[in-house]
């Protein structure tokens, strides 16, 4: 089908041969699409390259495609990323709708990742806790300047790499570990040539595909490594982290599960929870705590809620977390302004649908700009740009993909399986932060001038690094 000969695809820009609309993306596609829709409308056509695409820029809209015509949307496209790093798709995050995503997926949200699972882990992220604050108390008495994102970093990879393979980076001095994830995560989330204009793939104009071929490479190596040491360890089927359930379920032979998968597939599943549930809860954390050190009001706020609920006399408790409702406010407006998923993961249609009046011919590429949505002023009225977490009191708006105007995790089939582990990494992390330091501003620099510069990827980070300087704030034996 040519798209653009039918009066029903939706309008947009023209076209240019051969790029079609990508040259328009620029640096921060989200706000080139959210700029682009302001003209053509909530459902707007392109062509990237030569797939015609669809960009969803309402919460309206986005209700359509995730919700009544989720059946339709539920697929992926595959790119080179997904060739070489997920083994020709064999994962989850980016394999085309389809009997084995289906067990997959439902693997991961019966027993890898459901919220018994996640509590399972309340010790684990108590140490770790306990670990990094103490080393900032330290750097407290010095008054040293530190790098949040560094510390946060370390905080959050040591968790969830612990409760994902059972211990620590550090521990494993075979491979750069972090390195392999981070770059796997940079080159998961750029747009490559290669994806949108087929037949430029062999010469690799941006020498993407060469990078990922490199990083694949050691990417398997260390997932080979991580399920030998799994496999032969003496307490096989009683390890508790997600890898070590994952394949204990995999061999029993009573499971479900039992001979469904095979190596290739076990890598890539690991891979693709490694890939989503790191940067995602890191960048986030690091948007909200920038947040609260550019906005000392509601930063008093919050600290004032944690010592009225629970004291300057000992640290948080996971349990204290359903009492914070300020906090779950503040999480709310970080996800609504800074998403570190600002296009979520594009879909795929699977056959031609009419969608409000227009016709989306199958294998079309959607693209849910959830960036424009949380900053759209009909949606969230006038004071859209600002960071005002009390535009959520007494108001039941969800992040879980129920209310369109909040997708942050994206919503339907394809929405985020890992969000319990992610909402709990980023809530416990974040209220600890700020129960137990103030953060003050170096070298005179004044809050209003924290900057909120953002690099698109598959997970949105900082440009620039968060430099603050930690003061103690609890009554205890840290002091
Ligand atoms: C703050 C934390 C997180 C955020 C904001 C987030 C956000 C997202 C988004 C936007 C999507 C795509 C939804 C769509 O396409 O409609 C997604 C998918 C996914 N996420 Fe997360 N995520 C987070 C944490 C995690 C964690 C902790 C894990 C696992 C360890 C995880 C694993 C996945 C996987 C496997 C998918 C692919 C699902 C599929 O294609 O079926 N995420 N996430």
């Amino acid at each position: 089908a040519r798209p653009k000969s039918d009066p029903r695809w939706p309008s947009g820009p023209r076209p240019l041969p051969i790029v079609g609309n990508l040259h328009m993306l620029g640096r921060l596609p989200h706000r080139a699409l959210t700029k682009l829709a302001q003209e053509y409308g909530p459902i707007m056509s392109l062509r990237l390259g030569h797939v015609p695409t669809i960009v969803v820029s309402s919460p309206r809209a986005a209700e359509l495609f995730l919700k009544q015509y989720d059946a339709v949307f539920a697929s992926r496209p595959i790119f080179q990323a997904s060739v070489y790093m997920s083994y020709g798709a064999k994962g989850i995050a980016f394999t085309p709708y389809g009997d084995f995503w289906r067990r997959a997926r439902r693997m991961c949200t019966l027993h890898l990742l459901t919220q018994a699972k996640v509590e399972s882990f309340e010790g684990l992220r108590t140490s770790e806790i306990e670990v990094a604050v103490r080393r900032l108390v330290e750097a407290a008495a010095a008054r040293e300047v530190v790098d949040v994102g560094e510390r946060v970093g370390e905080l959050v990879e040591g968790i969830v790499f612990k409760m994902l393979v059972g211990k620590s980076m550090e521990e494993d001095k075979r491979y750069d570990w972090k390195g392999v994830v981070r770059e796997g995560v940079a080159l998961a989330g750029a747009f490559n040539l290669a994806d949108f204009v087929p037949y430029l793939a062999p010469l690799d104009l941006q020498g993407l595909t060469r990078k990922i071929k490199a990083v694949s490479k050691a990417a398997d190596e260390m997932a080979e490594n991580i399920i030998e040491d799994h496999l032969k360890g003496e307490d096989f089927g009683q390890q508790t982290d997600i890898v070590g359930t994952m394949l204990a379920i995999m061999a029993n032979p009573n499971s479900e599960f039992f001979s469904t998968f095979d190596r290739e597939n076990v890598k890539a599943i690991m891979l693709d929870l490694f890939v989503g549930g790191i940067d995602s809860s890191l960048q986030t954390i690091m948007w909200a705590l920038s947040a609260l050190t550019k906005h000392p009001r509601v930063m008093k706020l919050l600290q004032e809620e944690l010592d009225a609920k629970i004291g300057k006399h000992r640290m948080v408790l996971e349990s204290d977390l359903p009492k914070l409702a300020y906090l779950d406010m503040v999480v709310k407006e970080t996800f609504r302004l800074y998403p570190v998923g600002p296009l979520l993961v594009p879909h795929e249609s699977m056959e031609d649908v009419i969608v409000d009046g227009h016709m989306i011919p199958k294998k079309s590429r959607v693209i849910i700009n959830f960036w424009a949505i949380g900053r759209d002023p009909n949606v969230w009225s006038k004071n859209a740009e600002d960071f005002y977490p009390e535009r959520f009191m007494g108001r039941e708006i969800d992040v879980r993909g129920r209310d369109f105007e909040l997708i942050p995790f994206g919503a339907g089939r394809r929405g985020c399986p890992g969000i319990h582990l992610g909402l709990m990494t980023v809530k416990i992390v974040l209220a600890q932060l700020v129960h137990c330091f103030n953060w003050e501003l170096p070298n005179g620099v004044r809050p209003e001038e924290v900057d909120m510069i953002e690099e698109f990827g598959l997970a949105m980070s900082r440009v620039n690094k968060l430099l603050a300087i930690p003061s103690y704030r609890l009554l205890d034996t840290h002091s």
